[in-house]
């Protein structure tokens, strides 16, 4: 114990070690070593095809790696199927809004529930009989996760005559409804306006003062350089920095990647200058 300093060590919610998978001759995550602290906010960035959407399926179990492992809270998670990695604790969106738009709220949220506590899809929408008796945990599931996202109040209206930034509420209700120690989100401002952006970050900093960690991927700087506490930059599937938004903003090798890159070199361009808080 340091004297004087009350400084907890800080836990580790997820810690892959040298990490790949590879498609036919191409490395699409390849080597990448990181740590997710826990009730943080990690963003994983880098130009398309850099290897990000295949590094969070990578971690939920959708792909197997080739090499490499993966540690959640201590546990070697690394040969999971993807409903034991939920069962863990680890959630996740996807890139398109996967919402069913002609059922309510309330039931897409206990779809997601249902799909991420069963093994599969089919069964979720079967309503087989253990469903039936299923029924219950999953409302009060499903309740309570569009409470944290803000939806209580609309759980019986089609999910489909939500606005753009509502329906993505349902998609991280969907998520949130396993009650996931770890929620990975994928591109969750891709479509939205700047209004709607501001007000997702406002959502994910309650979800993450609520005990949650996040890890995310995403183009837009904004939300990334505003709400990350550290970031990891993949490029070619190789991570080449990671470390606060101030600091890989000013990185040579990031500002590289994404100058190289068509892109969105524009974007980091950017991120770069906001970085130098008011300079012209
Ligand atoms: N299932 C797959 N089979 C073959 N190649 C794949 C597969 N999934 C991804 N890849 C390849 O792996 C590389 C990384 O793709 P990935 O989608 O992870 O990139 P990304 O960083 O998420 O890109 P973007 O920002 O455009 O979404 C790409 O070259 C892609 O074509």
């Amino acid at each position: 114990m340091p004297a004087g300093g009350m400084t907890m060590p800080e836990l580790t919610m997820l810690e892959v070690r040298g990490l790949g998978i590879r498609f036919g001759g191409l490395d699409a995550v390849k080597d990448v070593s990181a740590s997710l602290p826990a009730g943080k906010i990690t963003a994983i960035i880098g130009p398309n095809g850099a290897g990000k959407s295949t590094f969070f399926n990578l971690i939920s179990g959708f792909y197997q790696p080739t090499s490499g492992q993966i540690h959640f809270l201590g546990e070697d998670i690394t040969r999971l199927k993807t409903h034991e990695v939920v069962g863990r604790g680890i959630a996740r969106t996807f890139q398109t809004t996967t919402i069913y738009k002609e059922l309510s709220v309330l039931e897409n949220a206990m779809i997601g529930h249902r799909v991420r506590t069963r093994a599969g899809l089919l069964d979720a929408l079967l309503r087989t009989g253990r469903e039936r008796q299923d029924d219950q945990a999953s409302r009060a599931g499903a309740m309570q996760a569009l409470e944290r996202v803000g939806l209580a109040g609309q759980a019986h209206r089609l999910a489909g005559a939500l606005t753009q930034e509502g329906q993505k509420r349902v998609g991280i209700a969907m998520a949130l409804s396993s009650d996931p120690k770890l929620l990975l989100l994928d591109e969750p401002a891709a479509g939205m306006n700047p209004e709607e952006t501001v007000n997702l970050m406002g959502l994910i900093r309650e979800l993450v003062a609520g005990g949650l960690t996040v890890a995310l991927v995403e183009h837009k700087m904004s939300l990334v350089m505003g709400l990350a506490d550290q970031i990891l930059v993949l490029h070619h599937g190789q991570k080449i920095a990671e470390g606060t938004p101030q600091a890989v903003s000013r990185d040579p090798a990031v500002i590289e990647a994404y100058l190289g890159s068509h892109a969105h070199g524009g974007q980091m361009g950017q991120a770069a200058q906001a970085g130098e808080a008011g300079h012209a």
